[in-house]
């Protein structure tokens, strides 16, 4: 599955927390690529709030945490998130049109690492980094039926690995 600059990002699966389309407690993130990062933009709501007026601290990190794997479908590269670290920097308001980001800055053997931020007016609220581990498609088989897409049509087409075994062509 190619996606081209500017192309929307397809969920990790319907019922994704972060972007699946088809669950109604998640966040409905619409994924669009950047380079070989991805953008999206956000809206919180009450049903996310932590603080009065403010966002969850875990829902802003889940947000971010979701881009990073909407940056391992432009890769091509199946993984899971083995550590996230999230700095904030300003609270998080809610009703505000948050623009998200994420890009991989590095990858070696089977880890790669991650950068995101949110924003709000240009102004960085929140950053993460990420320690990405790939992993064989028996990690997600072993748990759940993924044969249907999108799992079913990814299962095949996972680029052939690059010599240093990330698979992650074009990220350093
Ligand atoms: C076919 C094409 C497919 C394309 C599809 C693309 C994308 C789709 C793929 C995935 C997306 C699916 C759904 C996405 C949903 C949400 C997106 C957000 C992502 C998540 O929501 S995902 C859920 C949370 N996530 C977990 O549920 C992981 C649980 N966990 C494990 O499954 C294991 O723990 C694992 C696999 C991480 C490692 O286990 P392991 O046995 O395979 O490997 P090992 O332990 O040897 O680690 C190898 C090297 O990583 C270093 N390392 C490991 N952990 C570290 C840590 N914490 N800190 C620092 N370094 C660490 C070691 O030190 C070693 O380093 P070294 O090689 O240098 O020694």
């Amino acid at each position: 599955m190619t996606i081209r600059e500017g192309q929307s990002i397809p969920p990790h699966q319907d019922n994704c927390f972060g972007c699946g389309p088809r669950n109604p407690a998640g966040l409905h993130l619409r994924m669009q690529r950047n380079g070989m990062g991805v953008v999206a933009d956000l809206v919180l709501d009450e049903r996310h709030e932590g603080a009065p007026g403010l966002a969850h601290g875990g829902v802003v990190a889940a947000a971010l945490d979701d881009l990073f794997g909407g940056v391992l479908v432009v890769l091509g590269v199946p993984a899971v998130t083995a550590n996230l670290s999230v700095d904030y920097r300003a609270p998080v308001r809610l009703g505000r049109t948050l623009t998200l980001s994420a890009t991989c800055t590095r990858s070696a053997g089977r880890k790669l690492w991650m950068h995101g931020t949110v924003t709000d007016a240009n102004a960085i609220t929140t950053e993460a980094t990420a320690l990405f581990v790939r992993v064989g498609l028996e990690h997600f088989s072993s748990h759940a039926d993924v044969a249907g897409p999108p799992f079913g049509d990814w299962i095949g087409q996972a680029r052939t690995p690059s010599p240093d075994g990330s698979g992650a062509s074009g990220v350093r």
